[in-house]
């Protein structure tokens, strides 16, 4: 819509920021817009209610001085609705305005120990099973989460964070301490002397905004193609707004400021330390601190691709988990849009190894197409339980299968910050259907002995270790210690006892926004058992 409607540079920084801004803290938002309003705020028209949350979040999240936010606001009511409304929405503003965050949250979340579960869903703006889901993943009880400080609450905060993009340098194409000097470079080029004023402000008649988190750049970073649909036919509002040509595309609904450098007010950090950027798990991750990856020649020229460091490490531990026999057939199951097919591929290089890549969306088959250009892999349009009857997919026939499987999303919620309240408790029961038997077809598909990783972007219990303890029950699928891989071991080593110990979960890798300011994606690897059929 920015570039539709012709946004750019500080407005469009402005807008990125309300708008994500207010998607975040809906949930806070409407607990305290119902204590501001004389009407129950679920019979309030939608219109109206989005008009409230956007001066809400001015009044409560940002610097945006109170009068602006009020009248900013009731003026959008008077263009966008009629009189009346205009009046209700400075009525209720006005009775917002009269209190600071801190004081509202006394009096609408409700005291941590009497109800934790409502305490954290309205402090941290999550729908409470949600809360619950993350508890479970984290083994917090109620009783924990009563306690000040519980992990849960890290989690839920972790995700109203803004995320920071992250590179993966393709090998055999760009090596990372080359991506890192590439981009100290670019930034020091877009760099221009800090402006003596505060940071950015929209260029509109209303005074700028502040906000309370950093400062808002035009970019939502670190947009990736992120919760995933669910069925053969994805329908939109399960995929989720995607970036346009896939995770090489950087973020999809960032806009791109045109000249970069208009938007910069602070001195780019030292050009001589590359090394700084390089990333903690992924051997292959590279920060992006700030910019458009669009703006990177590498990122431009397909050298590198915009990928989160959990979803890197996640494909580098599949390529490189030891493996006896050949390895020359490595298949992704479920492609779409292709970040892990793409750094799939590029590894095989060098490894002689050819990708077949199947996604069952064929808009999803087109961007998987483009992200292994010039790659050894075929991309087939195809569903992926139909490993045995589809003529390119044999049973038996891949050394290295990846299920990246359609999930919840819940571990990349703060990438995507409408998801949280567009997913439902009753989306579980069907996702996890669809993963158990890709997740079955995945290890007809390995020959005995051969890996399958299996991995999610959420932390759902349900889409996680116990449908992994489930399906290797079934078919004799043995788990194998994600451990083996360095780089996975020493993120495992983030996850505190008794997880990290305890056999039944030490195989798994549970990746968390807050621990490892990555996704929070799942990890676990299994080994087709030697002379067993499915
Ligand atoms: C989590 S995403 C995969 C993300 C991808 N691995 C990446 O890194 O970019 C899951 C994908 O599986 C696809 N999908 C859903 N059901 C499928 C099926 N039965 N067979 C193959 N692909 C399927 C979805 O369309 C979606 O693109």
């Amino acid at each position: 819509m920015l570039v539709e409607r012709r946004i750019t540079g500080r407005d469009a920084a402005f807008v990125t920021e309300l708008t994500y801004g207010t998607l975040r803290h809906r949930g806070t938002l409407d607990a305290i817009l119902a204590a501001g309003s004389s009407r129950p705020i679920d019979k309030v028209d939608l219109r109206v209610l989005q008009a409230l949350r956007l001066g809400a979040y001015q009044l409560l999240f940002t610097r945006v001085p109170d009068h602006a936010a009020v009248a900013g606001t009731v003026e959008v009511a008077r263009v966008a609705l009629t009189d009346g409304p205009a009046r209700f929405v400075n009525a209720v503003l006005r009775r917002v305005a009269e209190r600071d965050l801190a004081d509202w949250l006394t009096e609408v979340v409700p005291p941590l120990g009497d109800d934790p579960v409502a305490h954290l869903a309205i402090r941290y703006s999550h729908p409470e099973w949600v809360v619950r889901a993350f508890a479970d993943a984290l083994g917090e009880d109620v009783a924990r989460l009563a306690e000040p400080e519980s992990e849960t609450a890290k989690a839920l905060a972790a995700d109203n964070e803004r995320p920071g993009v992250d590179l993966a340098a393709r090998p055999g194409r760009i090596d990372p301490l080359e991506l890192a000097t590439e981009i100290r470079t670019e930034l020091t080029r877009w760099t221009r002397p800090p402006a003596p004023e505060k940071p950015a402000e929209p260029t509109s008649p209303e005074p700028g905004p502040e906000p309370t988190g950093p400062e808002p750049t035009g970019l939502e970073p670190g947009l990736e193609p992120g919760p995933e649909p669910t069925g053969p036919e994805p329908g939109p509002e399960l995929t989720g707004p995607e970036a346009p040509s896939g995770e090489d595309s950087g973020p999809a609904a960032a806009p791109e400021p045109e000249n970069p450098a208009a938007e910069r007010t602070e001195p780019a950090p030292p050009a001589d330390d590359p090394s700084s950027l390089l990333g903690r798990w992924s051997p292959v991750a590279v920060k992006l601190p700030e910019g458009a990856p669009g703006n990177i020649p590498a990122v431009a020229d397909g050298r590198a691709h915009v990928q989160d460091e959990g979803s890197q490490l996640c494909a580098w531990s599949l390529a490189t988990a030891p493996l006896d026999g050949p390895d020359a057939r490595w298949l992704d199951l479920c492609a779409g849009p292709g970040g892990k097919a793409g750094l799939l591929a590029s590894i095989g290089v060098d490894r002689g190894a050819h990708l077949t890549a199947v996604e069952i969306t064929e808009h999803r088959a087109v961007l998987v197409q483009q992200a292994v250009e010039g790659l050894p892999a075929t991309v087939l349009t195809a569903d992926g339980r139909d490993v045995g009857t589809h003529p390119d997919l044999p049973e038996g026939g891949f050394d290295r299968v990846l299920v990246d499987a359609p999930c919840t999303g819940l571990g990349a919620l703060r990438r995507r910050p409408e998801a949280r309240w567009r997913k439902e408790p009753g989306d579980v029961p069907a996702l996890a259907k669809l993963q158990r038997e890709l997740l079955v077809a995945a290890l007809r598909a390995a020959r005995p002995g051969g890996l399958v990783a299996y991995v999610t972007c959420s932390p759902h219990l349900a889409e996680t270790r116990v449908l992994v303890a489930d399906v290797c029950r079934r078919t004799g699928a043995e788990p194998v210690d994600v451990r083996i891989v360095p780089e996975a071991a020493a993120a495992a080593e983030l996850n505190p006892t008794p997880e990290r110990v305890s056999a039944s979960r030490a195989a798994a890798l549970q990746l968390w926004p807050h621990r490892h300011g990555t996704d929070a994606m799942f990890l676990s690897l299994l080994r087709k058992p030697v002379g067993r059929h499915d």
